[in-house]
């Protein structure tokens, strides 16, 4: 089976708080994982500690048949420019233009002196342009990110993470901020360039709907703890009651 990302015995504690206990899960290539839960279940600290920003306490993190447990430095970044992040609160630069936002995503592939005084190249910058013209932002390429819309920004956050050329994206409630209809569209954008670029997705989600929509495959947790883990179809009324316990 080829799988994109393995967690064997993940751990993490936080000072003496057990965030993660003892997670055993593999993530096939070409999913899209939707992870739900209460507020303080585990979902952010699970899903930043797969590309190690947060990394687990003990257990190994497996992506794409590499062991990352014991990585550091320039082995580590290499492994991360695969991995495209989106956040709930976007993480643009709001003084910068959208194209510098979006070429951000080549920082990973550029050395250290170009990077720093961002020299990218010019199929970079035709790269960040098609992406945005795909995306349909071409419009707002010369805006400062400050100017647009959530839901544009949100869009300018996929646009960042498709320049890294991904294998696996990482969504961290990427529609916590939005409005229904801007939801909508961007889980429409991130689940149509995850399907047409066969690119992994694991997005963390509050909404049920949302994750019941478009995921082919629905982990839930509770306390540290992956207590369902199955098909969108099998996630019934009683599964959500004891997922969310008392907070739905
Ligand atoms: N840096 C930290 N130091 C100490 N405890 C932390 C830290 N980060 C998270 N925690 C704790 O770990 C638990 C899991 O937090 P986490 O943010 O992963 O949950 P979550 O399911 O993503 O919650 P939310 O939906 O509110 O974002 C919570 O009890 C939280 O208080």
């Amino acid at each position: 089976m080829d799988y994109i990302v393995n967690i064997k015995n993940g751990i993490k504690n936080y000072d003496n708080f057990l965030a993660l206990k003892n997670i055993n899960l593999s993530i096939k290539k070409g999913e899209f994982v939707a992870i739900i839960g209460s507020s303080g279940a585990g979902k952010s600290t699970l899903l930043r500690s797969i590309n190690a920003m947060n990394p687990l306490t003990s257990g190994n993190m497996i992506f794409d048949g590499e062991d990352i447990s014991k990585l550091s430095g320039g082995k580590l970044r290499k492994v991360r420019r695969e991995i495209g992040m989106i956040f709930q609160h976007y993480n643009l630069i709001e003084r910068l233009s959208v194209m510098q936002n979006v070429l951000h995503g080549r920082l990973g592939y550029m050395s250290d002196f170009k990077g720093f005084f961002e020299l990218y190249s010019e199929q970079d910058k035709a790269k960040a342009f098609n992406i945005l013209k795909r995306l349909g932002l071409d419009e707002h390429c010369y805006k400062k990110a400050s100017e647009l819309s959530g839901g544009q920004k949100q869009r300018v956050g996929i646009s960042r993470a498709l320049a890294q050329n991904p294998k696996l994206i990482l969504a961290d409630e990427p529609i916590a901020s939005l409005d229904p209809k801007s939801s909508e569209i961007v889980m429409d954008t991130l689940k149509n360039i995850c399907l047409e670029d066969n690119i992994t997705c694991i997005v963390n989600l509050h909404q049920v709907e949302f994750a019941k929509a478009y995921a082919t495959r629905i982990i839930g947790m509770k306390k540290g703890v992956v207590v369902f883990d199955d098909s969108p179809e099998k996630l019934t009324e009683e599964m959500i009651s004891e997922i969310y316990g008392k907070n739905i």
